[in-house]
Order: C-alpha cells, then structure tokens, then sequence
C-alpha cells in the first residue's frame, strides 16, 4: 500500500512520478492521497467506535413483538390438516419453507431489522446473550396414523377397501345408485366416470373429512378439480374402486 513515507526511495519515488505525473505526497491527484490506517495509533479510543454501533437501535414499527404477531405460519389455514405431515408425500411441499416459530424468534433475537449491522465479534457476544431454548415448531393437528404415507399402506394391507364382499369392480352402475350410498362404510363418489367407496379415505383426506363429505352420493369430478386437479385419485382410490358410472342411466 502506498504510504505517506518516504521509504520507498529515490526509484520508486521516480516511477510513481513517471506514471501519474505527479510526485508522492502531491495532495491535488487523489491517486497519492493518503489513506488513514483504521487504527488511529495516534488517538486509542479510535477503535471503540465501531463496537457502540451496535447498541444503537433504531424504533420502527418492523419491531420483535410485531414479528411474533405475523401470522406466516398455516396454523389458521382454514384447509386443517389431520394427520403426520412430517412423512406425508404428498403435503409436505406445502409447510417446508414456512418459517418455524423458533427460527422467527431467534431471528428477531438477533437483531430486528431495524437494527445497524454488527461486527462478527459483537454478534457472537449478542447470540451468547439472548439465546434462548428453542420453542417447539406450531404444527398441524393432525391425527397420529392417518397420513398418506399410512393411506398407501393400508391400500396395500387391506382385503375389502371398496367393500365389494367378492362382487366385481366392473360392472357400470347408475348415479340413482351412487345417491344412495352416503353413510357408514359405504360412501360412494363418481370421480371421471369411476365410482369409488371413499368411507376407508375419509380420515386420511388431507383436506378434512368435511370436505371429502361434500362428494358424497354425488359426482365430484369439478369439487376435485377446483382444489386439486393435480392429485393422482386413480392411484390413490385404486382398492376403493367400486365401479364405472353408467352414463346412458
Ligand atoms: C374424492 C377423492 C379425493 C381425493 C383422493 C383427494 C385427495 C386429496 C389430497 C391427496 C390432498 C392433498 C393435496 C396437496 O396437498 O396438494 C387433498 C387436499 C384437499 N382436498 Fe381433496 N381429495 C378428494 C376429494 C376432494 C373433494 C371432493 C374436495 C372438496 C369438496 C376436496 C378438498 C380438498 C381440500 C380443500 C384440500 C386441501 C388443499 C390444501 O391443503 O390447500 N378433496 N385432497
């Protein structure tokens, strides 16, 4: 780095003045200038500055408690979960990045955004002070053993899903008959001209068994598509698979 001294000597003196045409220490070229070290040898208490930066504070209204207020997380979602999400396949897309309780009060520990940049040092000192036990992630809900990880193992376990008692799943049956299984055991739905027994899903509906009530006795092809186009019924409804709607009916 070029200094203000003069130890550099005669030859580099003279390239320096060869280049910028203009001698060291020459205060009009801003090239030369003298750059001040950041500690002031001079004056000690230079140094202490950079450190009472970070207990300045500015008030806003982006402040900790206001934070905490935000509701960022899907705790009040009106689509309430039942169910383990944690191995849930086909949900868990939907909380992954949501910001944790915790990760939102430990980033409001660490400084509201508000708050002047601190040093590495200072911010160690800052976490050493203020961390606190992790307050445990707000989750859903949900009722143990009813994800659809649990859905896709009882497909495979169970004899009857669809409740045909040894009757075909071919055969084409009539929207009359669908309408007259809305109870018990035995729900009926159409969905793209299938007929499904959805009573063994109901628990595991990740959207509710209110909701999955609505396509009870009925043909809920649009109600399906409106919130969920994209899930695969065929292979999630296989073994509830009573039959196919019979159209001319
Ligand atoms: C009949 C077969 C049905 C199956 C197999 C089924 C399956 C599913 C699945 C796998 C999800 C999770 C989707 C995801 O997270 O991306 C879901 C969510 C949901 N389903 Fe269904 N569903 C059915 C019918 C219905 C019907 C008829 C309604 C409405 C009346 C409905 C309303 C919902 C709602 C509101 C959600 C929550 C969406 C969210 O989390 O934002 N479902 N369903």
């Amino acid at each position: 780095m070029a200094s203000s001294s003069s130890t550099g000597g005669a030859s580099q003196d003279s390239i320096l003045t060869k280049i910028s045409g203009q001698k060291m220490g020459d205060t009009s070229d801003f090239t030369f200038c003298q750059v001040a070290s950041l500690v002031d040898e001079d004056n000690l208490e230079s140094p202490k500055r950079i450190p009472q930066i970070g207990k300045i504070t500015m008030q806003d209204d982006s402040n900790t408690a206001d934070f905490n207020k935000l509701d960022l997380l899907p705790q009040n979602n009106s689509h309430v979960h039942k169910g383990s999400r944690d191995n849930d396949l086909f949900t868990s897309n939907l909380v992954k990045n949501a910001p944790s309780t915790s990760e939102m009060n430990k980033s409001s520990e660490l400084g509201s955004p508000g708050d002047v940049a601190v040093g590495p040092q200072e911010q160690k000192q800052e976490q050493k002070a203020t961390t606190r036990k992790p307050v445990p992630r707000a989750k859903f809900l949900f009722e143990k053993g009813f994800s659809q990880m649990d859905w896709l193992k009882r497909t495979r376990t169970h004899p009857d899903l669809a409740g045909l008692k040894g009757q075909s799943n071919r055969r084409l049956i009539s929207m009359d008959e669908v309408r007259q299984h809305k109870t018990g055991d035995s729900i009926w739905t159409v969905l793209k001209g299938r007929v499904y027994n959805i009573s063994p899903y109901m628990k595991f509906h990740p959207g509710g068994m209110d909701m999955l009530m609505k396509a009870a006795g009925k043909d809920c092809t649009s109600l399906f598509n409106k919130y969920h186009a994209w899930v695969n019924a065929e292979f999630l409804l296989e073994r509830c698979l009573v039959g196919f709607l019979d159209d001319n009916q």
